[in-house]
């Protein structure tokens, strides 16, 4: 049976002035899975998200996502897509409920649980408090929420496990891994955090010198006994660097 791709990006490339920020990237994301997007800081890792949520528009390049060319059929893709991305901005004088309730408006969804929703991310005790009085764990945790709140088949997020407790980040996951399990939505998130990243991601790409130039899974890359993340990635960039 033939791969379904949520995302397959070829031969993409993204200039800021005379900044060429992604070059030649490739990166193919399968339905159903999570995949862990890896690079040091700058390395265009925000950039290449925004190219697929349609707030930037490549230099040059093919992106697919959910089977549709992102520049062209924009408005097609962006209601099947949850995104965390940047520092999340709200309207801070209304409640994590009023929102959700705006977002759900924008986006056209008539029937959503918000209750269930604010619940699975740790925030169903907040009730009335404005956004301007939640912790910045909060305001992640209500990110996450808006992301996914109107169902998507696709999730693209940031660093969404920034600012988040221990206790916070084990909730994420076990809310991650259930919505691939039994919702086969499809996950495409970064992260600093190695640890978190070979608890959830079953793939792994990392971008160096603007260019993806690993992709595999955690599976084989564990088949070696020895296999240590931070020593993977750490050796991947710095022979980025030395050929560069
Ligand atoms: N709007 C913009 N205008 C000019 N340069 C930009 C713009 N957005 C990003 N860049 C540049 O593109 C490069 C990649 O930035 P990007 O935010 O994609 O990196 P990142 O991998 O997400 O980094 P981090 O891990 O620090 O979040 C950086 O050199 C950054 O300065």
């Amino acid at each position: 049976m033939s791969t379904e791709w949520a995302i397959r990006t070829k031969g993409l490339y993204k200039s800021f002035g005379k900044n060429e920020v992604l070059c030649n990237c490739s990166l193919a994301v399968e339905r159903g899975t999570i995949y862990g997007f890896l690079g040091i800081n700058g390395a265009g890792k925000t950039t290449m998200f925004k190219i697929l949520t349609g707030l930037l528009i490549p230099t040059k390049g093919e992106v697919q996502v959910l089977g549709k060319d992102v520049v062209t059929q924009k408005t097609d893709i962006l209601k099947h897509i949850g995104s965390l991305i940047d520092m999340p901005v709200f309207y801070e004088h209304l409640s994590a409920r009023e929102n959700l309730e705006i977002h759900l408006a924008y986006m056209d969804v008539e029937r959503a649980d918000i209750e269930e929703t604010l619940s699975k991310v740790g925030l169903q005790r907040t009730e009335n408090q404005p956004v301007s009085e939640f912790s910045l764990g909060m305001r992640q945790r209500l990110a996450i929420a808006r992301a996914m709140i109107h169902q998507p088949q696709l999730l693209i997020l940031d660093e969404p496990v920034n600012g988040l407790d221990p206790v916070g980040i084990r909730e994420m996951r076990d809310l991650f891994k259930s919505l691939v399990e039994n919702h086969k939505v499809t996950i495409l998130f970064s992260s600093h955090i190695l640890s978190e990243v070979e608890h959830i991601a079953e793939k792994i790409g990392v971008i160096s010198n603007g260019t993806v130039v690993r992709e595999m899974t955690l599976h084989e890359l564990k088949k070696g006994s020895s296999f240590n993340l931070e020593e993977y990635f750490i050796s991947i960039v710095k022979e980025g660097k030395d050929n560069a």
